[in-house]
């Protein structure tokens, strides 16, 4: 089952940028440590920039993954665009957050994405990401008490 993890604008930066708030792992580190506790999925991972190369990703498996999950960074904030495109798409999408956004800045408190989403994790650093996965798991289909 595929999962996209999908990272926006200075996500790229992990562990040089603000590393008080944000820590001091890479996301290119953390990656094998998450592959490795979830041999169920097929992670693909994403990073960019760019607001538009954003939505393109999200229009791509949108249709066809069993999950994604979003950090959109700033644009979280700000993009109506990136809102948009998930509630254009038909796969669940969990907004995810490093930092604790209601202990930041007002203007980190607003997340126009979050109505479009099926949840928001946010304050648990890197395990944000491990959280929204166990999600997906706990919405993997069962049968007779076996995973299949
Ligand atoms: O780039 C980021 C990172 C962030 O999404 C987080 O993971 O805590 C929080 C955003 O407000 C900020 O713009």
């Amino acid at each position: 089952m595929q999962v996209l993890l999908l990272n926006g604008p200075n996500l790229n930066l992990l562990g040089r940028r603000e590393p008080g708030i944000y820590g001091t792992r890479s996301f290119e580190e953390y990656l094998p440590e998450l592959r490795e506790a979830f041999p169920q999925f097929e992670l693909e991972y994403f990073q960019s920039n760019h607001e538009g190369e954003l939505i393109d990703k999200l229009h791509e498996v949108g249709f066809t993954y069993h999950g994604i999950v979003l950090n959109a960074g700033g644009y979280t904030h700000t993009s109506v665009a990136l809102a948009d495109a998930v509630a254009a798409i038909g796969a669940p999408v969990v907004e995810v957050h490093l930092s604790n956004l209601h202990a930041r800045e007002e203007f980190r408190q607003r997340s126009l994405l979050g109505r479009n989403c099926v949840g928001s994790i946010s304050g648990f650093q890197l395990d944000s990401y491990k959280l929204a996965l166990h999600y997906f798991d706990g919405q993997r289909p069962k049968r007779m008490g076996f995973r299949v």
